[in-house]
C-alpha cells in the first residue's frame, strides 16, 4: 500500500503542482491550488483583478487522465463507459495505481488525494464496530431509514456494498495477483479506490470515458459555481482521435453523423479567452476548464457537481451535504403509489400494471390535450422537467410535480370507462378529460382558498359533482402519501419521526456525531416538506364541499 511520506499539505500540493507540470497540465498563473485547516484542497482566485467568463483556465493533457484505458492493467481491463460497472472498472484501474505508488506514473497526483476512504453512506454499516465514530454511524443509518438517502442507496444495487465486495472478489482481487503489482491488495484499499472514484471522476470522452481528471478534481462544489470542465465527447472510441481515424470504417451504423462529431460537453457559447499559452497550442490534446461566471479576487472558485443534486445525492455520491439545498425533494416510484392505493378508502379496480400502463400513455398524451394548459396558476402542481432519478416528487415548497399529480389522480379517472378500468388499455381522450376537468377545478378551489372564500354559495356548486368527488379523494390520497412518508422516517426509531421534537433531538446530538446531525437535518427537512404539502391539501379538501 502507497504511504505518503511528506509531512504538510503543502508539501502534498508542491508535489501535485510539480506533477502537472511534468504531465501537461497547464494552470492560469491566476488559480492558486490551496489547503484549508481541515486538510482539505481546493482552488482560489488570487488576481487582484475578475476573471472574466469564458477563460480557459487550466488545460489538461488528455493523456494524463486516468482510466481503464490509460492505467498499466488497460490491457486486461473492459472498456465499459457508463452504468455502475464504470465505476467499478474505474475503481481497479485507480486500485493498480495505488498499488504501484512511486512507480505509477501518477503518484504525484495519487499522493495528493485524501489517504482516508470518503465517508460515504455506503460503508457506514461495516466500519470497524470499534473505532469512535461507529456510534454516530449506527445512529445515523437508523435515522436515515425512510429517507432520501435510503432511497439513494437503493436505486443503485449495481453499487451495493455487496456488489462493490463481490466485484473485488471475482475480478479485481485476482486480476491483480495474476498481474503481480508491487504490493498486496486487500478490501479496504479497494473501498478506497471506489470512494475516490464516486467523489471526484468524470465522465470525459468516448475514448477514455470515466476518468480521474488531475485539478479538475480539486475544485469544490457549489450550485453558484464558475468554471466547468469542457471535453469534446465524441471521439473515436479506439484511439481517442479527434480527427477522421482508420477505425472511422469500423462503424457500421451507416449513420454518418455518427463519427466524430464533436459536439462538445458543457458547451458555453462565449468567446474563449486562452491565457494560458501565447504560442501554438494543438488545443485537440487538451480538455479544459472554463470560466462560466466571473471570479472575484480572492474568492474560491467552484464547479458544479450537477446543477440538480439533493443533499441526499450529495451525501450518497460525495459525502458531504449543503446547508441550504434547494434541490431537495421528495420521491416516490408508482409501486409506493399504487400502495397508497390500498392505504387508503379509495376504491378502484387497477392493477399496478394497469397504472404503469395508464400512466406511460396520459403523460405521452398531455400536453396534447392541454390538461396542464394553465399549470403556472396552482400553488400545488408544479411542472417537473428534469427527471434524473424519479418524476414522481414534491419539491422543497411541498408541491407535487404534474407526473405525481397524473399518477395519484389516474384511477379516478379511469373508473366508469367500461369494464377496461382495470385493463392496459382505456378510452384516453374520454380520461384526459377528466383529468383536465378535475384540474380545472383544483384550479377554481385553490384560488377561492387563496382569497379566503372557503364556504358559501360559490363552493356549494360543487355538490353532487363527480369532478368534486375526483378532487376530495386525490387529495386524500395525496394526504396518506405524505403521512406513510411521514410515519416511516426513521421508522426504527421509538415512536415515529412524524411526532417527534426533532430539533430537540438534533440539539442533543454532540456536534462531533456530524453523520447523525446530516441526517436529521435531512429528517426535519423532509417532515416539513411533507407538512407543508399534507396541510395545504387539507385545506384545498375542505373547501370543496360536496
Ligand atoms: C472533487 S473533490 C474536491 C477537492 C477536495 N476538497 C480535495 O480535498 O481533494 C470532492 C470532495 O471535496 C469535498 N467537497 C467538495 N465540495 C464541497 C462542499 N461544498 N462542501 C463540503 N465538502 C465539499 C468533499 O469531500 C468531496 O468528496
Amino acid at each position: 500500500m502507497m504511504v505518503i511520506q511528506h509531512s504538510s499539505l503543502s508539501q502534498t500540493i508542491d508535489i501535485l503542482l510539480n506533477w502537472c507540470a511534468d504531465n501537461d497540465i497547464l494552470i492560469d498563473p491566476r488559480l492558486q491550488v490551496r489547503g484549508d485547516d481541515d486538510g482539505a484542497i481546493g482552488v482560489y482566485s488570487n488576481d487582484i483583478c475578475v476573471i472574466d467568463p469564458g477563460t480557459s483556465l487550466v488545460h489538461i493533457r488528455k493523456s494524463s487522465v486516468l482510466s481503464a484505458r490509460s492505467c498499466c492493467l488497460s490491457e486486461y481491463m473492459p472498456h465499459i463507459f457508463s452504468g455502475p460497472e464504470s465505476q467499478l472498472t474505474l475503481s481497479l484501474a485507480l486500485y493498480t495505481e495505488m498499488l504501484n505508488a512511486r512507480s505509477s506514473r501518477w503518484f504525484g497526483y495519487l499522493q495528493s488525494l485524501p489517504s482516508h476512504t470518503v465517508d460515504l453512506p455506503l460503508f457506514w454499516g461495516h466500519g470497524s464496530s470499534m473505532d469512535d465514530t461507529s456510534h454516530d454511524r449506527d445512529a445515523a443509518l437508523k435515522w436515515l431509514k425512510g429517507t432520501e438517502v435510503e432511497r439513494c442507496l437503493q436505486r443503485q444495487p449495481g453499487l451495493s456494498l455487496e456488489a462493490i465486495n463481490s466485484y473485488y472478489t471475482d475480478v479485481a482481487e485476482p486480476l491483480i495477483k495474476q498481474r503481480g503489482l508491487s504490493s498486496i491488495p486487500n478490501l479496504k484499499g479497494f473501498h478506497r479506490a471506489f470512494s475516490l472514484v464516486s467523489s471526484r471522476a468524470f465522465l470525459v470522452d468516448a475514448y477514455h470515458g470515466l476518468s480521474m481528471v488531475p485539478i479538475a478534481d480539486a475544485f469544490n462544489h457549489s450550485l453558484e459555481n464558475q468554471v466547468h470542465l469542457e471535453t469534446e465527447f465524441n471521439v473515436c472510441s479506439q484511439c481517442g482521435s479527434f480527427e477522421e481515424c482508420p477505425h472511422d470504417d469500423d462503424d457500421d451504423s451507416g449513420d454518418p453523423s455518427s463519427k466524430n462529431i464533436h459536439s462538445p460537453v458543457n458547451l458555453h457559447a462565449m468567446p474563449r479567452q486562452d491565457t494560458i499559452h501565447s504560442g501554438l497550442m494543438d488545443f485537440d490534446a487538451y480538455y479544459e476548464m472554463v470560466s462560466n461566471a466571473p471570479i472575484l479576487p480572492g474568492s474560491e472558485v467552484f464547479n458544479t457537481y450537477g446543477e440538480t443534486l439533493t443533499n441526499a445525492q450529495l451525501l450518497c455520491q460525495y459525502g458531504f451535504v449543503v446547508s441550504f439545498n434547494e434541490n431537495d425533494h421528495i420521491s416516490w416510484d408508482l409501486a409506493d403509489v399504487y400502495q397508497s392505493f390500498t392505504n387508503t378508502s379509495v376504491k378502484h379496480s387497477l392493477t399496478l400494471s394497469g397504472l404503469e400502463a395508464g400512466y406511460a400513455t396520459v403523460l405521452r398524451n398531455l400536453v396534447f390535450h392541454g390538461v396542464f394548459a394553465r399549470l403556472s396558476e396552482s400553488s400545488l402542481v408544479y411542472r417537473h422537467s428534469e427527471a434524473p432519478h424519479s418524476d414522481l416528487c414534491l419539491d422543497g415548497d411541498g408541491k407535487i410535480s404534474h407526473q405525481l399529480w397524473v399518477a395519484l389522480a389516474f384511477p379516478f379517472c379511469v373508473e366508469g370507462n367500461g369494464d377496461n378500468s382495470s385493463q392496459e388499455s382505456f378510452d384516453v381522450i374520454s380520461v384526459l378529460d377528466k383529468l383536465k376537468a378535475l384540474f380545472e377545478l383544483q384550479l377554481a378551489v385553490e384560488w377561492q382558498v387563496e382569497i379566503g372564500v372557503a364556504s358559501g354559495d360559490s363552493s356549494r356548486r360543487h355538490c353532487g359533482n363527480p369532478t368534486a368527488s375526483r378532487l376530495v379523494r386525490l387529495a386524500e390520497l395525496v394526504i396518506s402519501l405524505c403521512s406513510q412518508r411521514k410515519n416511516s422516517l426513521g421508522a426504527h426509531v421509538s415512536g415515529h419521526a412524524a411526532e417527534l421534537d426533532l430539533n430537540a433531538i438534533l440539539d442533543a446530538v454532540p456536534h462531533d456525531m456530524h453523520r447523525t446531525r446530516d441526517i436529521l437535518n435531512m429528517v426535519i427537512t423532509e417532515r416539513s416538506i411533507l407538512d407543508s404539502c399534507e396541510s395545504s391539501w387539507k385545506e384545498l379538501s375542505a373547501a370543496v364541499f360536496l
